[in-house]
């Protein structure tokens, strides 16, 4: 009896929020022939891998950090700006695994993640209103009626940017960059002179030693010369994802390979609409962002739809409640899901319910918020005997100056200073090694 085919294009039939107006279907309609036939960026194998990691989130041995971009962009392909989040993100794991004594999922929002969902579909400026920013997937930032015109070409050059970033990840990762003897040199440069980076040095100073002995021991494992490093990206332009699912040799089963993990967005996931369906076709490990208004009912339906065999790995909350809101709204949420049985990973997006404006005009988050939103969601976790199982966050591996706060300050006034994002506020480097000591004590003293 064979089992029946998996459609993987009813989502075209159901409501998929957030999309652009392409002005020109057919030249839609090429460019995703094109990425139907371009080679895959990832191999099922490695999603399964993940997915395995993930498991091992859910039955509370390993967290999860997944960070990087808020929104990619084509010019930040190259090798200095791949590098230096590789590094941030390299310096926050060890910090969480030597000084939280934890093993680590290392995800990038990374090699994808070029797509944005907004609250206005229009910007505008002096009078003139145009198309708003959807991420350099869609359009272009320049506030140009020219640039902010949706143009399918796009597709192909996000796909192409993935390949380039995940090729370097791959490297750095892969091959000896991330070996534990350079624990160093990631924090040479300007973070070196910050409180964290001081902390830091001690901390890799103390690594050298354990090092030198296990090394006269003679354990020399390959876990001390290369990393895992997992890519992944909202899913939001289902144009894009669909045209990059291949149906796997070994399983029969379809796969999203334009990254190993994806997820749906707050503004997305909608039970009936397109992308919880075509979610639930494809078999990567994915997450879904939970924002405050989200009720145990919408939660357990999400589980129901997304993870029917309750595979623990496959589905990933991550929550983004804010800091003034996650001790009311979380344990609800996670004291229901976890009464009804759901094998899920929960983390911890402490970025997306702690933006305001400040008076410059900027987009900004606080450190303060950010870390109180983890301690809140820690203290959750813990009270419900829960594993507290990641953070999820936007940062940079260059010394900008969004997020205001931090162990080296940055005040409402240094805004603008290097304001560079495409569109949220990433903490800078020295403010992610702040979060990462602060979420290492955390984990180790609840
Ligand atoms: O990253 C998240 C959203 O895309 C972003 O917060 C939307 O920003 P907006 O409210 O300025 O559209
Ligand atoms: C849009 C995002 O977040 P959320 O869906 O939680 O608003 C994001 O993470 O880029």
């Amino acid at each position: 009896m064979s089992a029946e085919p998996i459609n993987l294009d009813s989502w075209r039939d159901l409501t998929a929020a957030q999309q652009p107006e392409w002005p020109d279907r057919d030249e839609l309609k090429r460019v995703v022939g094109k990425l139907a036939a371009a080679p895959p960026l990832v191999f099922a194998g490695e999603c399964d891998q993940l997915k395995s990691e993930l498991a091992a989130v859910v039955r509370g041995e390993a967290f999860v950090l997944q960070g990087g971009d808020c929104a990619e962009t084509f010019s930040g392909a190259d090798a200095d700006a791949v590098r230096n989040k590789i590094k941030t993100l390299l310096q926050m794991a060890i910090v969480l695994t030597y000084a939280g004594s934890v093993p680590v999922v290392k995800i990038g929002r990374m090699a994808g993640q070029f797509a944005k969902p907004r609250s206005s579909s229009t910007e505008t400026r002096d009078g003139v209103a145009l198309p708003a920013y959807r991420g350099d997937m869609v359009n272009g930032f320049e506030f140009t009626p020219e640039a902010r015109r949706p143009d399918p070409e796009r597709l192909l050059r996000a796909y192409h940017s993935a390949a380039v970033t995940l090729n370097l990840a791959r490297a750095f990762t892969k091959g000896g960059y991330a070996d534990l003897r350079q624990v160093h040199t990631w924090n040479r440069d300007f973070v070196a002179e910050s409180p964290a980076g001081r902390r830091y040095e001690q901390l890799a100073r103390e690594i050298d030693q354990a090092l030198a002995f296990m090394h006269a021991c003679g354990a020399n494992p390959s876990e001390f010369h290369s990393v895992e490093f997992y890519s992944s990206h909202e899913a939001l332009i289902l144009d894009y994802d669909r045209a990059l699912t291949r149906i796997d040799s070994r399983t029969g089963l379809p796969y999203d390979v334009s990254a190993h993990m994806v997820w749906i967005g707050e503004r997305t996931r909608q039970l009936d609409g397109a992308h919880v369906d075509f979610f639930s076709k494809i078999r990567n490990p994915i997450g879904v962002k939970l924002g405050p208004t989200t009720s145990a009912d919408d939660a357990l339906a999400l589980v129901r739809k997304l993870n029917p065999d309750n595979e623990p790995g496959r589905l990933t909350f991550i929550t983004r409640m804010g800091a003034s809101k996650i001790r009311d709204v979380l344990p609800d949420l996670v004291e229901k899901v976890t009464a009804g049985g759901a094998q899920v990973a929960w983390i911890c997006d402490p970025m997306h319910g702690n933006t305001f404006e400040a008076p410059s005009g900027h987009k900004t988050r606080r450190l303060d918020d950010v870390l109180d939103e983890v301690a809140g969601f820690f203290e959750v976790h813990r009270a419900l005997g829960t594993h507290p199982g990641g953070i999820h966050i936007e940062f940079t591996g260059d010394d900008v100056t969004e997020c205001v706060g931090g162990g080296q300050p940055i005040g409402e006034g240094d805004l603008s200073l290097r304001y560079e994002t495409a569109c949220d506020p990433r903490l800078n480097r020295s403010q992610s090694l702040d979060l990462a000591f602060r979420v290492s004590e955390l984990y180790r003293s609840t």
